[in-house]
């Protein structure tokens, strides 16, 4: 078995929507094909990958500094004990040779989408979902039938009001939702009270309804928030400051008793440890969400898992962010506390499998897909490889 070729493009990833900080209008993402000499029904056996949402593509860091690594290694370098299959640590390894610590910007999603495209291509080659290899090899064969999800939803746009907002949760509570997200922050403290106010009566209780301030708040702001929002009890207050502004949150939880939530932009363990130790927060409420394909792939996020349960933090606490099926694959795999869907944005990059039921807020996976199960979603696969020009 043999890497014939690495293609990657920076494809658009681009909506009207806007958080409390940025606009999506010209976002973009990492899009990533690893093909092999491999062939199957026909088809060369290939493992997609993309860099979620939020960060932008880096064509530049891929074409001049991580494809030429693996391009130079010794094909067999990157081969796991069987010889037939890529070993997704090797790679990862080879990717960051002459990499120094520290300073984990953009470069860290470049090799969280090549990692995504190496785990999904070892897990077909291993002809598996991916989440049995997670359940078998990091997590003495137990896994979950069913997988908490909610929807990361609630954006501002400009022509939204807030019986936008309320038909849009809704719609989630009908296709099976339970749990769904909303964004805050981008409005008054009163206009977001009211925007709060409408969407957990469309849920029944702000108890199944998560704000997002996407790092918008300096302290007094989230404490000011945290206060007005206090008596929702809702189900978490996410990233109500500054990623790195640890000390915010541990000022925050002396004044708030529900859950926070973040990690979405810390993009290593060592970042994820320095929240878990610093950030005050409280295993037993509060929540972690990294995104693997941003935070250099599954790969790291199994380190980060690890470093985390050494310092008390069972990985139920953890809800992978980003909306893609390789945080549903670790979150059964795994056993994770659930993890974020985008049934309504981010299309085609957003939501799972095409005809996977939604119950009670949790979906079954799929048993039969080799990979991580992008096949199951046709208009994801059209789009990433028309933007590939592997048709
Ligand atoms: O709006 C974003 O940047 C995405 C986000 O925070 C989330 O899904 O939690
Ligand atoms: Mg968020």
């Amino acid at each position: 078995m043999r890497i014939t070729d690495i293609r990657h493009v920076s494809a658009p990833l681009a909506s009207e929507m806007s958080n409390a900080f940025i606009s999506f209008k010209t976002m973009t993402t990492n899009v990533v094909a690893v093909e092999t000499d491999v062939v199957r029904d026909g088809e060369r056996v290939t493992g997609y990958g993309f860099s979620s949402n939020g960060r932008y593509a880096q064509p530049g860091l891929l074409a001049s500094r991580f494809l030429p690594r693996l391009h130079e290694a010794d094909p067999a370098s990157l081969l796991d004990e069987t010889g037939e299959n890529v070993d997704p640590q090797a790679v990862w390894r080879t990717l960051m040779a002459n990499e120094k610590p520290g300073g984990h910007g953009e470069r860290s999603f470049c090799i969280g989408a090549l990692d995504m495209a190496v785990w999904d291509l070892h897990a077909k080659l291993a002809g598996k979902p991916l989440w049995t290899i997670l359940s078998e090899r990091y997590n003495g064969g137990r896994y979950d039938e069913a997988v908490l999800v909610y929807p990361g939803g609630g954006y501002y746009r400009a022509d939204k009001d807030i019986e936008q907002l309320v038909a849009e949760m809704r719609g989630y509570r009908d296709a099976g939702y339970r749990i769904c997200k909303m964004k805050v922050g981008g409005l008054s403290l009163a206009d977001d009270l009211k925007r709060i106010e409408a969407a957990a009566e469309a849920l029944g209780s702000g108890e199944t309804l998560a704000v997002d301030a996407n790092g918008r708040f300096a302290l007094e702001e989230a404490i000011a928030f945290a206060n007005a929002v206090e008596p929702f009890r809702l189900a978490w207050f996410e990233e109500p400051g500054d990623p790195l502004d640890y000390h915010l949150n541990a000022e925050l939880v002396g004044h708030y008793p529900h859950a926070i939530a973040t990690g979405e932009n810390l993009f290593s363990h060592q970042d994820m440890n320095n929240l878990l130790r610093f950030g005050g927060l409280r295993p037993d409420v509060d929540w972690a969400q990294p995104d693997p394909s941003l935070c250099y792939g599954l790969t790291e996020t199994l380190v980060m898992l690890d470093e985390a349960e050494r310092l008390g933090w069972s990985r139920r606490r953890f809800l992978p962010h980003g909306g893609h099926q390789l945080g549903l694959n670790m979150a059964a795999g795994l056993q994770l506390g659930g993890t974020e869907s985008y049934p309504g944005v981010f299309a085609p990059y957003g939501g799972f499998a095409d005809d996977i039921p939604i119950v009670d807020g949790h979906v079954t996976l799929p048993r039969d897909q080799p990979g991580i199960g992008m096949e199951l979603k046709p208009a994801l696969m059209d789009e990433m490889r028309k933007r590939l020009e592997l048709d």
